[in-house]
């Protein structure tokens, strides 16, 4: 079963936790996206934690070195998954995935800025993390990059871990996403800025579960 996680980037923790309320019964997982991660810091995972008990909170931390310490700071803050960057070195993931599975919790992989695709998926499948994630950035979004066709790509090379995508997914875009199988579907402003987050997550969880 697909699953669906909102991504807070923007607005205060206080309006993310109220549209995430709205929303909850649709949601799977929770992210406090990275520049909320830069604005509110540990204290912001604790509170969507405290706000969200029975769902996963995702602190997405874009971890790039010191691994096990930056892990530790999200895990010890309530968060049930921590990202790492793929384009990172080997020991830094290594040291993250220590420090989740210790913790009996789980590590997404941000395939962000990477290119060479096969060397990174077949690593990261060696090791064992629990998510693959593609991802196209806010700022390539400009450009007008999307992630349909990286998925493609990643979703061959995958054969064992949950495959997760991101970037600037919309409410009418989310089909032919979900039509490549991703194991979660990420949407952040496509939800948060949308006119009525709840209908929307409703739209989106009919299309693609
Ligand atoms: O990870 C993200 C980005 O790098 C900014 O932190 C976003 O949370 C992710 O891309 C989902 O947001 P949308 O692109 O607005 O759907």
């Amino acid at each position: 079963m697909k699953q669906l996680q909102i991504a807070f980037d923007t607005k205060s923790l206080d309006e993310c936790i109220k549209i995430g309320k709205e929303c909850e019964e649709y949601l799977d997982i929770i992210e406090l996206g990275t520049p909320l991660v830069y604005k509110y810091g540990a204290e912001g995972i604790t509170k969507f934690k405290e706000a969200f008990p029975d769902k996963k909170i995702l602190a997405d931390f874009k971890i790039m070195d010191a691994g096990e310490f930056e892990t530790k700071i999200a895990l010890d803050a309530g968060a049930d998954i921590v990202t790492v960057l793929a384009a990172a070195d080997n020991q830094t993931i290594e040291d993250s995935l220590k420090a989740v599975k210790e913790a009996g919790k789980e590590l997404l992989v941000d395939l962000i800025c990477v290119h060479d695709f096969e060397e990174r998926v077949s690593y990261l499948e060696k090791i064992g993390v629990d998510y693959i994630c593609v991802h196209t950035g806010s700022d390539t979004q400009k450009l007008g990059a999307n992630p349909l066709k990286d998925l493609i790509t990643v979703k061959k090379l995958v054969k064992n871990t949950k495959v997760s995508v991101a970037g600037g997914v919309k409410v009418d875009t989310v089909k032919s996403i979900s039509d490549e199988n991703p194991d979660v579907i990420i949407v952040g402003g496509g939800l948060y800025n949308a006119e009525n987050p709840a209908e929307t997550a409703k739209k989106m969880v009919d299309i693609i579960k």
